[in-house]
């Protein structure tokens, strides 16, 4: 893409949260960052944050350190990341046929807790020596899990329902992803392949930590792409998916975005998803002639099995599945 083509999209908004202490609701500049969280999810669905809690030294052991060390391992041991079939999103994923090409990745669920990390890094090495890995993948995750409740609690204050918040929290699971997108070999042009195809998410909020190489681009309303290019060196992407677009009655967008990669260093990024395990259906409060309801209840693995069989379709697939 040239860059004075580049120059004229619009940039994703870009939310500052130092001096937000997520650990602290409604303390310093709490209230200012909420109205612009409610803003940018309402209107792009994500938001560039500029997050310093998550340092950049934290970063670089995460992705120099583990992460490398980890995708270093045998496929065979990679495998052994498996939360069973009923769970398709949460293990090893080894390219998705159609959807994923030269992409590799693992995943820690349900929560983000030390002994999750740990029984994670166990089955990758058995014979130990991964304490290292552990609290870095831990302290990283953990950051970023605490900015997730941050960004929900902001986004149900400021829409009206934030009694819900704890309930919300007590029924949300973390998987934290971490990716690995092979590179094609040259900055050619036509070099570029997408990696990840165009899709929406499945779960409430997304949270994309990309490390060097950039490559998430994400669509707006009006259909152009904007190429994410990190605002600083602690900064992440924040996306809402199609669960919190349902939950909020379609107050929250939720857009379509893609990873596309060139050149000859692989890229690495690390999420986090927040799954609900409760029902999706709009509070009352977020329901009225104004605002009739706009998709029918329904729990999101459904939803997600729906996803997975209708495949790499690029279409709004939460309308075809429950919208009235
Ligand atoms: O790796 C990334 O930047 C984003 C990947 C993504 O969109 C996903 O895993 O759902
Ligand atoms: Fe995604």
């Amino acid at each position: 893409m040239a860059a004075e083509e580049a120059k004229q999209l619009p940039q994703l908004p870009r939310i500052d949260f130092s001096g937000v202490d997520p650990s602290a609701p409604g303390a310093g500049r709490w209230a200012v960052v909420r109205a612009q969280v409610v803003q940018a999810l309402a209107t792009f669905g994500c938001f560039d944050a500029h997050y310093p809690a998550l340092s950049p030294d934290l970063r670089a052991a995460l992705f120099d350190g583990a992460v490398r060390e980890l995708f270093a391992l045998p496929v065979d041991t990679k495998r052994r990341n498996s939360y069973g079939p009923d769970k398709p999103l949460y293990g090893y994923l080894g390219g998705i046929p159609g959807l994923a090409n030269g992409y590799e990745s693992l995943a820690i669920a349900d929560r983000v807790e030390p002994e999750r990390v740990q029984a994670f890094a166990d089955l990758m090495w058995p014979d130990g020596g991964n304490a290292g890995f552990c609290e870095t993948v831990h302290g990283a995750a953990k950051r970023i899990a605490d900015l997730e409740e941050a960004v929900r609690r902001m986004l149900m204050e400021g829409l009206g329902v934030a009694k819900y918040h704890d309930a919300v929290s007590e029924s949300t699971r973390h998987v934290f992803r971490m990716s690995r997108y092979e590179a094609t070999g040259g900055d050619a042009e036509g070099k570029e392949e997408i990696r990840y195809g165009t899709h929406q998410d499945c779960n409430t909020l997304t949270i994309v930590c990309q490390h060097q190489v950039d490559g998430l681009e994400m669509q707006t309303r009006d259909g152009d792409w904007i190429l994410v290019r990190p605002s600083s060196p602690a900064s992440l992407v924040v996306m809402a998916g199609n669960a919190l677009r349902a939950w909020t009655n379609d107050r929250v967008h939720a857009p379509f975005h893609r990873v596309t990669v060139s050149g000859d260093a692989a890229r690495y990024s690390a999420i986090l998803f927040a799954l609900p395990d409760y029902k999706i259906q709009a509070p009352d409060e977020l329901v009225d002639d104004e605002h009739p309801p706009r998709f029918k209840p329904h729990y999101t693995t459904e939803f997600i099995r729906y996803c997975v069989a209708q495949g790499a379709r690029h279409e709004d697939k939460l309308e075809a599945f429950c919208g009235i």
